[in-house]
């Protein structure tokens, strides 16, 4: 049985677009709408025929919803359900997809009070942004992390749950602190370090910038897809994250630091030591096939 027989998407960029396709795919019978705030979005959106319906309005597209995504930047979700709430019909499930929770939930919360709330963070995309950019694949054998309120309904969980898992994802549960510390150290911290090398090496006086694009060798040019995404969501996301990310940031620089002082002094064994550990990470992520073939799938697209 479909666990929902008519789905709205707000938000029509990468992940939206995405969950559009993938449901087309996997639920080819369920009636989708969907709303951007963009009217360029929405035209393309239009010729894309990513949904049934575009409608310029977003209480128009989730009229007779039974499952609302929200698909927006993490510092628009609260903002985007307060202006639906009114349209929203009785029983209907509202998840969202933000890459932080904690404070999701809590916005989700106050803007839609009685109505269920599960929120998700499918674990998958692309430094790419934009109706264009989405794929039906993006969550196939990727983590869908469902961070529901204690007192959730069991029930709208295992459907919201179910959903995830019929787009290709495997399921997690987690308290959303926990998800945020989670992915402060897995995802944002990692961003914000692209970021930062990114902008080291393009302010340098005397390496010039086509020095840096034509020597730019494996790793550099790894941190440049990374430091590609967009800035608009991770704005939000170290916004919406702040406490988990200064944390581990704190740790890393503590690391960073051990590692400088190995340098100055020539402690080859520590430098050694470290590398080693790291090494044994990188294969272990391997050897459970969770090595990221999206990377790949991004440089091939380049
Ligand atoms: N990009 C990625 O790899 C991943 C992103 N996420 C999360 O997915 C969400 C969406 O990200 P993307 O699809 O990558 O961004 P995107 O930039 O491709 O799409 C976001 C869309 O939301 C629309 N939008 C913004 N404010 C709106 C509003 N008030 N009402 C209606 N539409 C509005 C924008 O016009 C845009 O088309 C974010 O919360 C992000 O944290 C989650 C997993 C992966
Ligand atoms: O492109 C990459 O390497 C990513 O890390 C994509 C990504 C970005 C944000 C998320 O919340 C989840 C996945």
């Amino acid at each position: 049985m479909l666990p929902f027989a008519r789905v709205a998407v707000i938000g029509l960029g990468l992940i939206g677009s995405s969950v559009a396709r993938a449901v087309r795919e996997a639920m080819p019978n369920v009636r989708l709408t969907g709303h951007d705030a963009d009217p360029q979005v929405r035209e393309t959106a239009r010729a894309l025929a990513l949904v049934d319906d575009v409608a310029d309005h977003p209480g128009a597209a989730v009229l007779d919803a039974e499952l609302v995504v929200l698909c927006v930047p993490v510092g628009a979700i609260g903002a985007v359900a307060a202006e639906l709430a009114p349209d929203l019909p009785a029983g209907v499930i509202v998840t969202d997809v933000g890459s932080s929770k904690a404070s999701v939930a809590q916005a989700l919360a106050e803007a839609l009070p009685g109505v269920a709330v599960v929120p998700a963070h499918p674990v998958a995309g692309t430094e790419r942004s934009g109706p264009e950019a989405g794929f039906a694949t993006l969550f196939r054998n990727r983590w869908c992390i469902l961070t529901p309120a204690e007192d959730a309904d069991p029930v709208a969980v295992a459907r919201v749950a179910e959903f995830w898992r019929r787009l290709g994802a495997d399921i997690e549960q987690m308290a959303p602190e926990h998800h945020d510390r989670v992915l402060a150290v897995t995802s944002h911290l990692p961003h914000l370090i692209a970021y930062t090398i990114v902008g080291t090496a393009s302010d340098l006086e005397e390496v010039t910038q086509s020095e840096v694009i034509k020597y730019s060798a494996g790793g550099f040019r790894d941190f440049t897809r990374i430091a590609a995404s967009d800035p608009t969501m991770w704005r939000d996301v170290f916004l919406n994250n702040r406490e988990a990310v200064l944390d581990m940031l704190q740790r890393f620089s503590e690391d960073l630091s051990a590692l400088q002082r190995a340098i100055r002094w020539g402690q080859g064994d520590e430098l050694f030591d470290r590398f080693t550990r790291t090494r044994a990470i990188r294969r272990s992520i391997v050897e459970q096939g969770q090595d990221d073939a999206r990377a790949d799938f991004g440089r091939s697209h380049e």
